[in-house]
C-alpha cells in the first residue's frame, strides 16, 4: 500500500496536459465487444480501472494490446463466459459487461460491480432497460444473469436520469430488433462520445446528449478508430487546485463548454479564468467569496467534483453551503478535511463549509474524489507534512497525478506505508 504525502503551501504554477476521461474509457472498452473486428482507441487515460477493464476482455477471450495511450482491442474471440467474481468486483463500469454481453450474446452473467462505495448505488434502471428489451434479469447469489431468446426495441423511460443505465441500454439497444427509445436520458458528454464510437461501429444512435435518446438496432457492429474525450474531472480537479493554492495554471487539452458549470463557480469565488479553444487559464488570488454549490446531473455542477470543491471552499471567506442532488451522502472526505481543521458541518445531502486555515495531519481516502478532496486540502497547507493514504482509490481516476503537481511546483510523493 502507498500513501501521499504534501508539503504544501505553493502556488502552482505551469501547464498541466488532461488525458482521456476514465468515465468514457471504462464504457468504451466494453462497447468494443460488440464489434466483429479490431476497435482502437486513442487518448486512453493510464489508470487502474482501464487496467482491470482490459484484463477483463482478456479474460473474456480478446486480444488487448496497448502502447501507450492507444489501446487495440480485437474481440473476435470472445465468449460470453460466466464472470461472477474476480476482476469484475473491483470496479463500478463494470456493469457495462452487461450491456455489451447481452447485445452481442444475448446472455451474461456478471457479479454484482464494486468500486466507490461512497453511498448505496442501485442498478434497478439498468435491469429495467434490459427486461423493457426482451431480457429475463435474474439474481443469483450476489451476480445477475441475463437472458433474450431475442432483444426487441422498446420505449424506456428512466425514473432518475443515470448515466450508467443510459450506456448500458444503448449497448443492448444497438444490437436489438427494432427501434428503442432512452426517455429522461443522462446527457454527460460521455454518453455522447459511447454514442460517437457506436455510431462509428454501424450503430444507429441520434439524440444522444439530449434527454431522449432513439436506437435503431443494427444485425452486427464492426472495428474503427475512436479517439476519447479529455477528462473533465480530472480538468476540474485541476481548476481547483490552481485556486486553492492561489496559483496560476493553464489547464490543457480541455473542453472548456464541458467545463462550465465549474468555471462560472471560480468565478462567482473572484477566480481569474481565462478560456482558449481548448485551455483554461486559472489565477488564484488572496481572498475568495464564500458560494453555494448544488451537484447535479449535467450540465450542473458534477457531483465528482462536489468532494474536491469542499477543500476550495475552506479557503473562501465566510460561509458556503455545497449540497448534492446526485448523491445525498457523499460526505466521507469531511470527517478527514475536518481532522485537518476544517469547519465544516453535514447536514442532510448538504455540508456547510466556514472558511478556515488548515493544518497537516494523517488522513485517509475512501473513495477517489474523497482522496483528490484530501490531496487539494494538503496542497493549501503551509507547514508540516499532510499524509494521504488509500492512494488506490485516487490511482483509479488520476493518472500521473504526483508527476503533474510536481511539474506545476508542489512538493508531493508517493512512499510505502
Ligand atoms: C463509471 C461512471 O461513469 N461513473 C459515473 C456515473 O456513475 P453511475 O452511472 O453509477 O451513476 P448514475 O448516473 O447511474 O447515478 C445517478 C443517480 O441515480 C441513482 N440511480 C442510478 C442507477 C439506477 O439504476 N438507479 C438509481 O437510483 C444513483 O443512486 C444516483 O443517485 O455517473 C455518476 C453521476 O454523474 C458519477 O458520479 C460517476 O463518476
Ligand atoms: C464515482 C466515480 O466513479 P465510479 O462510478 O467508477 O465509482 C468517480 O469517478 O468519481
Amino acid at each position: 500500500m502507498e500513501k501521499l504525502m504534501i508539503t504544501g503551501g505553493r502556488p502552482l504554477q505551469g501547464t498541466v496536459s488532461i488525458s482521456g476521461a476514465k468515465n468514457s474509457a471504462i464504457a468504451l472498452i466494453p462497447a468494443t465487444i460488440l464489434a466483429d473486428s479490431e476497435v482502437v482507441l486513442d487518448n486512453l487515460p493510464l489508470l487502474s480501472d482501464v487496467a482491470v477493464f482490459a484484463d477483463i476482455l482478456e479474460e473474456l477471450g480478446a486480444k488487448v494490446t496497448r502502447e501507450g495511450s492507444q489501446m487495440r482491442i480485437d474481440p473476435t474471440q470472445i465468449k460470453s463466459i460466466p464472470m461472477p467474481n474476480g476482476s469484475v468486483k473491483k470496479l463500478r463500469a463494470s456493469y457495462y459487461m452487461m450491456g455489451a454481453l447481452l447485445g452481442k450474446f444475448k446472455e451474461a452473467t456478471i457479479g454484482l460491480p464494486g468500486g466507490c462505495n461512497f453511498e448505496p448505488r442501485p442498478i434497478d434502471q439498468h435491469i429495467k432497460g434490459f427486461e423493457a428489451l426482451g431480457a429475463t434479469v435474474t439474481n443469483e447469489h450476489g451476480s445477475i444473469h441475463l437472458y433474450a431468446k431475442e432483444l426487441r426495441g422498446a420505449k424506456i423511460y428512466l425514473d432518475v436520469s443515470s448515466v450508467g443505465a443510459t450506456i448500458n441500454i444503448m449497448l443492448a439497444a444497438s444490437r436489438a430488433k427494432g427501434s428503442t427509445i432512452i426517455e429522461n436520458a443522462a446527457k454527460e458528454p460521455e454518453i455522447i462520445d459511447v454514442a460517437t464510437l457506436l455510431n462509428s461501429m454501424g450503430a444507429v444512435i441520434k439524440g444522444a446528449g439530449t434527454e431522449t435518446i432513439r436506437i435503431e438496432g443494427v444485425s452486427e457492429l464492426h472495428g474503427c478508430r475512436h479517439s476519447i474525450i479529455p477528462d473533465r474531472i480530472q480538468a476540474g480537479t485541476y481548476m481547483i487546485a490552481a485556486a486553492a493554492t492561489r496559483g496560476d495554471v493553464v489547464i490543457d487539452n480541455v473542453i472548456p463548454k464541458h467545463m462550465e458549470a465549474m468555471t462560472a463557480k471560480l468565478l462567482e469565488m473572484g477566480v481569474r479564468i481565462e478560456e482558449l479553444d481548448e485551455s483554461i487559464r486559472v489565477i488564484g488570488c488572496s481572498n475568495y467569496e464564500a458560494v453555494d454549490v448544488k451537484a447535479l446531473v449535467y450540465p450542473g455542477f458534477p457531483t465528482d467534483l462536489q468532494s474536491p470543491m469542499t477543500s476550495l471552499l475552506t479557503q473562501a471567506d465566510g460561509v458556503s453551503v455545497l449540497s448534492d442532488f446526485v448523491y445525498s451522502s457523499r460526505f466521507k472526505h469531511v470527517p478527514e478535511l475536518v481532522r485537518m481543521g476544517a469547519k465544516i458541518r453535514v447536514e442532510g445531502r448538504s455540508a456547510i463549509i466556514e472558511g478556515s486555515r488548515l493544518n497537516a495531519a494523517k488522513v485517509k481516502a475512501t473513495d477517489l474524489r474523497a482522496g483528490a478532496a484530501l490531496v487539494i486540502a494538503g496542497l493549501t497547507v503551509e507547514e508540516g507534512i499532510t499524509e494521504v493514504s488509500g492512494v488506490e482509490f485516487i490511482d483509479r481516476g488520476y493518472d500521473f497525478l504526483v508527476e503533474n503537481f510536481r511539474r506545476l511546483g508542489a512538493d508531493i510523493w508517493r512512499e510505502t506505508e
